[in-house]
């Protein structure tokens, strides 16, 4: 399972970097939310860590940086969901989800029975065992979402990047989906980096924030320090409320004037 740190990571296209400076050292088993604006550079950043997109700074996996890293191990030890995934059509939801172990697999070999297993648990956890038979083009597009998060989970990395894993998903879905992330992390010590719109799904479920505002790390900490009135206000330009769960957690809620 792996500890990942960022120092000085800078992120974007062609040499523009649309996200700058970002450094956080997340223990194994930590959760880290980068929340922020539409456009910010939260998706951007997650990209930089997957090597997707270009970066400078540091980023390290285990003490190791991730970029002398072979496609092949960087897919063992990271999984990643992205926003709006391309999904093979062809595919049935078990098929696809079977991806997510290639790759653990010697070259030439295919997936065995206890590849077939910890799929069908991927599948049951996620409330998509009555659909493991169906093509993907079938799915409404929640059971599509959580097919892809289903590949992802079957792929057993160290370090899970999910961008914005609960769009299209309904409140139930939403948190079955998120518990069972937290389980992962909690048990075996699954590192997880998520973007998330919802503040307060974020303050729930995450142990750290980061606010990235125009590519800039506008504040890090504790979701009860980084979620103020005011910073919602200057950051998203939105009046909101912040309550208290029966956690303790806070409740962020738009308030009409
Ligand atoms: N492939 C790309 N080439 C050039 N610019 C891009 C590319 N992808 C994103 N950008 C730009 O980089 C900036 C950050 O985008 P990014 O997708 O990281 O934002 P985000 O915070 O994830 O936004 P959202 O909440 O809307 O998903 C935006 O200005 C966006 O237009």
């Amino acid at each position: 399972m792996a500890e990942l740190e960022l120092r000085s990571v800078s992120a974007g296209y062609k040499g523009e970097m649309v996200v700058r400076e970002v450094t956080a050292r997340l223990p194994r088993g930590s959760w880290l939310a980068i929340i922020g604006p539409n456009g910010a550079g939260k998706s951007t950043l997650l990209k930089a860590i997957t090597g997707i997109t270009e970066h400078s700074g540091e980023i390290l996996l285990d003490g190791a940086p991730i970029r002398a890293m072979s496609a092949r191990e960087r897919a063992r030890a990271v999984g990643y969901a992205p926003q709006t995934p391309v999904v093979p059509e062809g595919l049935t939801v078990t098929d696809y989800a079977l991806l997510g172990r290639t790759p653990h697999l010697g070259l030439l070999a295919r997936e065995g029975r206890s590849d077939l297993v910890i799929v069908r648990e991927v599948l049951a956890r996620l409330d998509l065992d009555h659909l493991a038979d169906r093509p993907l083009r079938t799915l409404s597009g929640g059971e599509r979402q959580r097919a892809v998060l289903a590949r992802v989970l079957a792929q057993q990395a160290g370090l899970l990047l999910l961008d914005e894993p609960t769009t299209g998903l309904d409140v139930g879905h939403a948190q079955a989906l998120l518990e069972l992330v937290d389980r992962l992390r909690r048990a075996d010590g699954t590192t997880v980096v998520s973007t998330l719109h919802d503040l307060t799904l974020a303050a729930q479920y995450a142990d750290e924030l980061v606010l990235v505002d125009n590519g800039d790390v506008v504040a890090v900490g504790p979701p009860t320090e980084v979620l103020t009135v005011e910073r919602v206000a200057t950051h998203y330009g939105a009046k909101v409320a912040i309550l208290a769960a029966p956690d303790g957690t806070p409740v962020v809620t738009p308030v009409r004037t």
